[in-house]
């Protein structure tokens, strides 16, 4: 039994041994294996954890460069759209970088003809094109220089070759840049904006309100509307005009759809405070008579016009016949480098040389008088030719009014007093020729483009020499001749000096009488120069209009 109990024992402790053995062997083994997991979950996290940081530094990477990229592309967008941004010559072919969509190319007639020609061509016209990109471009001798929009091009045949002004401008215009257009009265700078922005609207498929044209005066706004609608009358484009003194409510009617508008300063930001109009699209924009434009009556509505526009984007044009000095800051501070295209040496006042001027130093007293020994004078050569006589004061006007009708002469009138629907109907009688005579303040000095008017009267100075270079200018239009005779008295006689500078850069006689005021060269800018035209809208009620 003690044997038995020894070798169960014996067994036991054997069993037990093999027991523990394995015990261990297990617990080893479970515990490499826990290690290795240890070490695997430590290299899997690790992995991760890599792998999640890699994908981290990728995203940031990424994050980075779509960033920069962004920055880098609305950085180029702001440029594009900065009117500084001009054109640069690229040999024959020259594109605009101002906008991204504005592109013009020289065509190869324009490229093949050598520097000589082009030289030829801006002395003979007496061009000077001041352009501060160096892009180049040369001027179009020829409407098929231009590819213009075939119906433009439609609209043009009647004309034979683009005018000076055309020529040299309409490079710059078509590739986007800003100019300033100083060319002679009746020398064609309507269509000298006017064409490329109607067609750079159509080339570009442009939509919505882009074109806007400021002039001083409704019956110029009028005339710049009906240029515009003759040029894009084969096409979709839609041109309206807004002017004071008529109802507003069809005006506010007509914005509905349209591309271009043509306004009076006045008009143009009631309608902006009844919100009934939104300049933001506006990418073209033409002060017409800029200098006027940017005299003191109308800076503060053509500061607030600018700040209702597209701003950078913003294609500015300024074209006149007078370019003082006295303005020229003000413009280009709302223009990016602009070109100029000067024709006939506009640097200084300038008069239209086929306009013979006749200047007649009288007393005061002796002027209606001698008005009224004038037009019997001209009338006798011929009856029908139109005399555009000028006063200064609507008082002015309205007595010699009276008294050329009780002297039994036909006359129209337009001055401030009148209602705009009497303004409209005595420019259509002088226009079409039922009245031989058109007495006007200068509220008729500027722009107007009346068929043959051959004879310009001043009864009385204007207040300034630009005032009268205007003046004379409604006479001698697209080629043709006139005969401006002013009456000259002691009361201007602080404008003889600029005006003998007048007649002499015209190759005109200058009278002894003019010289012996002394020859004052003061050439300042009246303290109310234009007020007497300034087409206030009578019906509006004062708004108060805020600046940043
Ligand atoms: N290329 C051209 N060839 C001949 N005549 C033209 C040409 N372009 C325009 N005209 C005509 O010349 C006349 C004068 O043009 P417009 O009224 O535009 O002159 P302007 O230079 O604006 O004058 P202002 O300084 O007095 O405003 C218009 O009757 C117009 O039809």
């Amino acid at each position: 039994m003690a044997k038995e109990e020894r070798k169960r024992k014996h067994q036991d402790a054997a069993i037990g041994d093999g027991e523990s053995k394995k015990v261990k062997k297990e617990k080893k083994e479970k515990k490499e294996k826990k290690e290795k997991k240890e070490k695997k979950d430590k290299k899997d996290k690790k992995e991760k954890k890599d792998k999640k940081d890699k994908e981290e530094k990728e995203e940031k990477k990424e994050k980075k460069e779509k960033k920069e990229k962004k920055e880098k592309k609305e950085k180029k967008e702001k440029k594009d759209a900065e009117p500084e941004s001009h054109a640069k010559s690229v040999g024959a072919k020259v594109s605009s970088s101002k906008k991204s969509t504005v592109k013009y190319e020289q065509s190869e007639a324009i490229n093949s003809y050598s520097q000589d020609k082009v030289d030829e061509f801006l002395k003979s016209n007496e061009i000077a094109i001041d352009d501060p990109e160096n892009t180049g471009l040369k001027p179009i001798l020829d409407f098929s220089h231009v590819d213009l929009d075939s119906r433009i091009s439609k609209a043009l045949e009647k004309y034979p070759t683009p005018t000076p002004i055309q020529a040299a401008s309409w490079p710059f215009l078509l590739s986007g840049q800003d100019v300033v257009g100083v060319a002679e009265t009746g020398s064609g700078k309507t269509l000298g904006f006017g064409v490329p922005a109607v067609n750079n609207f159509l080339r570009l498929g442009k939509q919505g309100l882009k074109i806007l044209c400021v002039s001083p005066t409704r019956e110029l706004a009028v005339q710049i509307y009906d240029n515009l609608v003759e040029v894009t009358k084969s096409t979709s484009v839609k041109c309206t005009v807004l002017y004071g003194g008529v109802p507003k409510y069809e005006q506010i009617e007509n914005l509905k759809g349209a591309n271009v508008v043509v306004a009076t300063p006045g008009r143009l930001i009631d309608i902006i405070n009844d919100g009934a109009i939104n300049l933001g699209t506006v990418d073209y924009l033409v002060l017409d008579e800029a200098d006027r434009m940017l005299e003191k009556g109308f800076e503060q509505d053509i500061k607030t016009i600018m700040q209702n526009t597209a701003g950078a984007s913003r294609q500015t044009v300024m074209f006149t016949a007078t370019w003082p000095k006295e303005v020229r800051e003000l413009a280009s501070s709302f223009m990016k480098n602009p070109v100029k295209v000067n024709i006939g040496n506009r640097d200084e006042l300038v008069a239209n040389k086929r306009i013979e001027q006749i200047v007649e130093v009288i007393e005061p007293y002796h002027k209606e008088n001698k008005l009224l020994s004038l037009l019997r004078k001209y009338q006798s050569k011929n009856k029908n030719d139109k005399i555009l006589i000028f006063a200064l004061y609507k008082k002015e006007a309205r007595r010699i009014e009276s008294l050329l009708q009780r002297n039994s002469f036909h006359v129209a009138a337009i001055h401030g007093d009148l209602s705009q629907q009497q303004r409209t109907s005595a420019l259509d009688a002088f226009k079409s020729g039922r009245s031989s005579l058109l007495l006007a303040t200068d509220v008729a000095a500027r722009g107007l483009d009346i068929p043959n008017v051959k004879i310009v009267i001043n009864l009385t100075f204007p207040l300034t020499v630009e005032d009268y270079v205007h003046r004379i200018g409604r006479t001698g239009r697209a080629g043709q001749s006139g005969i401006a005779h002013t009456l000259f008295t002691e009361h201007e006689k602080h404008l003889s000096g600029a005006l003998v500078n007048v007649l002499r850069g015209a190759d005109q006689p200058v009278p002894e009488e003019l010289l012996k005021f002394g020859g004052h060269t003061k050439k300042k800018t009246h303290s109310v120069y234009g007020a007497f035209y300034k087409d206030v809208d009578t019906t509006k009620t004062a708004k108060k209009i805020k600046f940043d």
